[in-house]
């Protein structure tokens, strides 16, 4: 089998006494983008700067295409690309100037500096831009010039941190379509809190909670996690509730007006249908039920609260 783009092995790091991140073991093969997925302070940030070269780990190794990072930094950097949260764009420089001038910090041959900033201007749809200064770009295009940056040496492999952060949401939308098409050539792994982000654009998803990976999957996958466990319905002739509490399956009423009601369950079974039975038969005259997903933050406390029993 080939070398994965990515191997993480035991990965752990600790700034001072307390672990950031702490036996964190994963692979990426495929190309496409994966997402990962944490609450603030998670150990997301720690874990690409690892991966990134930009941070020596306590423990564990990272490989980059076959390549042991702490054996040939230069090598394993060679294949990766970097776009941090806040993008190291100098603002009184060209679009071209500055692609050329991280060309050349890439280590890109002086011959292909050209080729290479016409390849990435094209790709990121600002080589009509090429003779503007950055300080002159609105917000959306530094962001396509600082992801322009990270592929201009053709990596296999780009790293995104929150890279839709700031930005309006038409803006968000045309980087997210970007990142689409950057990541048919390549992997690409894109870090954020916003479950929305993942499941508009990635694949596949890992996620990391209290420094430990607690999911590893597909989006479909990930998805089976936030099961819907709670409904909001509508009564024209409301009972009083305790006798919602008593429908089985249903574990708690919250009234939300005089008519609505978010219920909560617990169980697998289709309470939603036995609240219609029940209404039918009971004379609550139901006019309305929308089921809910559960918050990301019910997610991460389910996944966290797996990985504590796990470990
Ligand atoms: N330079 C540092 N010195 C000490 N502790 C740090 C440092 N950087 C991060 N930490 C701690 O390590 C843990 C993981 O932080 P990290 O920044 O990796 O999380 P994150 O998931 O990227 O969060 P965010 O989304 O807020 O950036 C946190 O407890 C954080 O306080």
């Amino acid at each position: 089998m080939e070398n994965p783009v990515v191997k993480v092995e035991h990965l752990s790091h600790r700034y001072s006494v307390q672990w950031a991140i702490r036996d964190i073991n994963f692979e990426i093969y495929e190309k496409g983008i994966l997402g990962l997925l944490g609450s603030n302070g998670a150990g997301k940030s720690t874990t690409m700067n690892i991966m990134c070269g930009v941070l020596n780990q306590t423990e564990g190794e990272v490989y980059i295409n076959g390549i042991n990072f702490r054996e040939d930094p230069i090598a394993a950097k060679m294949n990766i690309g970097f776009l941090p949260q806040k993008p190291p764009l100098y603002t009184d420089l060209t679009v071209e100037e500055y692609l050329a001038y991280c060309a050349d910090l890439r280590s890109v041959a002086p011959k292909k500096i050209r080729s290479s900033v016409d390849y990435a201007m094209e790709k990121c749809g600002i080589t009509h831009f090429r003779k503007r200064l950055l300080k002159h770009l609105s917000g959306g295009y530094q962001q396509r010039v600082g992801i322009a940056q990270a592929i201009i040496h053709n990596p296999k492999f780009v790293v995104l941190d929150e890279p839709t952060n700031g930005l309006d949401p038409n803006q968000i939308l045309e980087i997210r379509e970007l990142i689409k098409e950057i990541a048919t050539d390549r992997s690409v792994l894109l870090s954020t809190h916003i479950l929305s982000e993942v499941q508009a654009t990635c694949d596949h998803i890992k996620m990391i909670e209290e420094g430990q990976l607690v999911f590893a999957g597909t989006m479909d996958e990930f998805n089976n996690y936030i099961q819907p466990n709670s409904f909001v319905v509508v009564l024209k002739n409301p009972p009083r509730m305790t006798e919602l509490e008593h429908v089985p399956g249903v574990s708690r009423v919250e009234a939300i007006n005089s008519k609505s009601f978010r219920v909560w369950f617990d169980t697998d079974d289709d309470v939603t249908a036995r609240m219609v039975h029940e209404s039918v038969s009971r004379g609550w005259e139901l006019s309305e039920v929308s089921v809910e997903r559960s918050s990301l933050d019910e997610v991460f406390a389910r996944l966290s609260g797996k990985s504590k029993r796990e470990s």
